[in-house]
């Protein structure tokens, strides 16, 4: 990379934060909507909104410069494939992305990233004034949806994949702990029709908010909502699933899932589908989102070396680890 490239490169960074919260503010304004069926004028939308008309201008004209919508003539822009993403309507399965991660509530909690960094203490949280990532949910209903939203878009992609590189061979009954809207168990019961019961597991408020959705589909018969916290205890069943669960935790606290796993089946299965990084120069958003772990949650994106020894502090071990899929899987067994 040459002297100009690397400034150049520097200069972007430097204007990572803004570019998130400019996209959010476009995105909370829905203005990828009005451009959705056609052109539009800003001076429209700016009506439309009861907001400033040069302001919405240069908000569309921002978007414009990052590949969200284009600007054909004079203050009139149209649509792009990634404005259609950030609509609110069935097409716009990202909007919940920007929606949750550029939230005032997660930018805010990155202003302490230096303390966290200094003293090995997590203070993501502290700056919102709880002390646990899922509190701050909590306190903020509309975040906390949007962040459910995002995590179903990213499972409709990846549930398939994983589901099918895993076996569930002799199992009646499964569980997805953490399983956020269902849609791992829901796939699990699409591609196993001999499992007779899938059991989501998830903390109360959530499976309250699933319980008030209309979720349609054959599989729905053996699909099962459970409210509990998986530090307490987990359901009987013959093989727990986890996607996205352990990087939220330090190793101890994986290791009491696992106990709880244990206690309520020792001869189940358990599949973990999480990241699987590579230690060195690896390019990409593990990298980066093991950083949000570390600063939210006391959590972290793990390599092989890392999945060790977490396990080898429990009674299980690994039976298989598939790093060529993204999440990866690590299959664990009872010792
Ligand atoms: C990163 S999200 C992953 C969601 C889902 N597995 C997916 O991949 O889309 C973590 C999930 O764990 C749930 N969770 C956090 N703490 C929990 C606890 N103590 N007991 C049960 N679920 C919990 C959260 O509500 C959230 O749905």
């Amino acid at each position: 990379m040459s002297e100009a490239e690397a400034f150049e490169k520097i200069h972007q960074i430097s204007m990572g934060h803004m570019i998130s919260r400019i996209v959010h503010a476009g995105t909370f304004l829905r203005i990828p909507d009005y451009v959705e069926n056609g052109p539009k004028k800003a001076e429209d939308v700016a009506k439309d909104l009861n907001a400033n008309v040069d302001n919405i201008y240069r908000l569309m004209r921002a978007m414009s410069s990052q590949g969200i919508m284009k600007e054909e003539d004079d203050h009139v822009f149209s649509k792009t494939p990634m404005s259609t993403l950030l609509t609110s309507g069935p097409q716009g399965y990202a909007r919940s992305i920007i929606l949750a991660e550029c939230s005032d509530v997660h930018y805010r909690g990155f202003l302490s990233l230096v303390k966290t960094i200094q003293t090995g203490i997590f203070h993501g949280p502290s700056d919102n004034g709880v002390e646990n990532f899922w509190d701050i949910h909590r306190n903020h209903p509309d975040v906390d949806l949007e962040f459910s939203k995002n995590m179903t878009a990213l499972s409709l992609r990846q549930s398939p994949i994983v589901v099918k590189e895993s076996d569930f061979t002799g199992c009646e009954i499964t569980c997805d702990l953490g399983g956020s809207q269902g849609i791992i168990t829901r796939e699990i019961l699409k591609q196993n029709p001999h499992v007779k019961k899938g059991i989501n597991f998830d903390m109360g408020h959530l499976i309250e908010l699933n319980k008030k959705q209309i979720r349609e589909g054959s599989e729905m018969d053996r699909f099962e909502d459970q409210s509990g916290d998986f530090f307490t205890a987990v359901p009987y069943a013959d093989a727990y699933t986890m996607k996205f669960i352990f990087h939220d935790w330090n190793d101890e606290l994986c290791r009491k899932i696992l106990s709880n796993i244990e206690k309520a089946n020792p001869k189940a299965i358990v599949y973990i589908y999480d990241s699987i990084i590579d230690t060195k120069n690896q390019p990409g958003l593990f990298p980066l989102l093991d950083i949000k772990m570390m600063h939210f949650l006391d959590g972290r994106e793990r390599s092989v070396e890392d999945w060790n020894t977490l396990v080898s502090g429990s009674n299980y071990r690994i039976a298989s680890m598939n790093s060529t899929i993204q999440p990866g899987i690590v299959k664990l067994v009872h010792k």
